[in-house]
């Protein structure tokens, strides 16, 4: 996820590094039309903003989930984008009080989109004054404590929020409950993520080889965000190795050389699935041990690592703990326990 930064009304600017900044602007998709992949996603929300727009009204409020560097955030400024509304950007480790959403939308205006990233991090009461203000457009900031308390009604303009989150599961009922419609990114194939590089390359003016794209899609774990810094690096290395060549000998090399392995496993995946197997045994182990292990916070682990491995098969979420299922073990060039083939790996249990 990008660094933030907020400033006093807890309104957010992303910033990654600088470097990370410019070329993402200059990378992301402004139009549906010009985002790839995501089709259902992209013709679902299509036919929510037209309608909106040919109704002359703002648009539902949107909740986008999936892992990080998938497109919620690009998804959210098109939104903004495709109903010529200002788009208003906080997220909810920004929001830890009631009155803190309150600043925010005492700024709203008429159509405005705000965008709460990571809304699952608000605090509950915000939580409770966000969803009052996106059924009723209004609501009640109080002021004061104890007996002396009242309760000033704040009017709110429509509005849309457009709130990601990595963990849908996270949210409560009634704040989900507001949200008209839904959607769950899920990572890319690789024919998608290589049309994602073959556009990077050519907004960047690369003369990438199509074998060399077909690498760095392969190797970007799912993830546009992942692709597009894949191609700067191999960018860097062929500027600084192979005189400006980007082949697929060149791709390979830089690949190799940052540690991304063939099929996309960066340190960290290598890292969950090596203790996993070697210090544990294969599991069943718990997410905060593991977690520990490898020298991570638990969400980490969770919300960044699990959800591709869980993904590749190499990694299984059961009741008794995180388990590594034998083509994890393959993968490691470690021999399959005896009787791990046959195992049951039980039901998803994400706790
Ligand atoms: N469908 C897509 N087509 C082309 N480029 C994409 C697409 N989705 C994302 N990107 C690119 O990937 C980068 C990451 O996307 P974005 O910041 O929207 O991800 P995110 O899901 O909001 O991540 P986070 O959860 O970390 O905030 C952007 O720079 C954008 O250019």
């Amino acid at each position: 996820m990008n660094d933030e930064q907020f400033d006093e009304s807890g309104v957010v600017t992303a910033v990654a590094g600088a470097e990370d900044r410019a070329f993402e602007a200059a990378l992301r998709p402004r139009t549906l039309t010009e985002l790839i992949g995501q089709d259902r996603v992209r013709e679902q929300l299509s036919l929510v903003l037209d309608a909106a727009i040919a109704r002359g009204s703002t648009p539902d409020h949107v909740l986008l989930s999936g892992p990080p560097g998938l497109g919620k955030t690009t998804l959210a400024m098109i939104i903004a984008h495709q109903v010529a509304a200002p788009l208003r950007i906080t997220s909810g480790p920004a929001i830890q009080h009631a009155g803190d959403l309150a600043a925010i939308l005492s700024g709203i205006g008429e159509g405005d989109v705000l965008f709460i990233d990571e809304i699952h991090r608000m605090s509950r009461p915000a939580e409770e004054l966000l969803y009052m203000a996106m059924e009723d457009f209004r609501v009640d900031v109080v002021v004061g404590k104890g007996p002396g308390a009242t309760a000033i009604p704040l009017e709110i303009p429509p509005f849309t929020v457009v709130g990601a989150t990595t963990r849908a599961g996270l949210l409560p009922g009634p704040l989900r409950d507001r949200f008209g419609f839904t959607a769950q990114l899920d990572f890319y194939d690789a024919a998608d993520l290589h049309r994602i590089v073959r556009r990077s390359a050519d907004l960047l003016a690369l003369d990438l080889s199509d074998a060399a794209g077909h690498e760095i899609a392969s190797r970007s774990r799912g993830t546009p965000r992942i692709a597009n810094r894949l191609l700067r690096r191999v960018r860097d290395f062929a500027e600084v190795r192979t005189g400006g060549v980007l082949d697929e000998a060149a791709a390979r090399a830089a690949l190799d050389l940052y540690e991304v392995d063939a099929i996309g496993l960066d340190r960290l995946d290598r890292a969950v699935l090596t203790a996993l197997c070697s210090s544990f045994g294969g599991g069943p182990v718990g997410l905060s041990t593991l977690a520990v292990a490898v020298g991570e916070e638990r969400e980490t682990v969770e919300e960044v690592a699990e959800p591709f491995l869980v993904r590749l098969g190499f990694l299984a979420r059961t009741p008794r703990g995180r388990v590594a299922t034998p083509a994890a073990w393959r993968h490691l060039g470690m021999a399959v326990p005896a009787g791990l083939d046959q195992l049951t790996l039980g039901t998803d249990d994400p706790s």
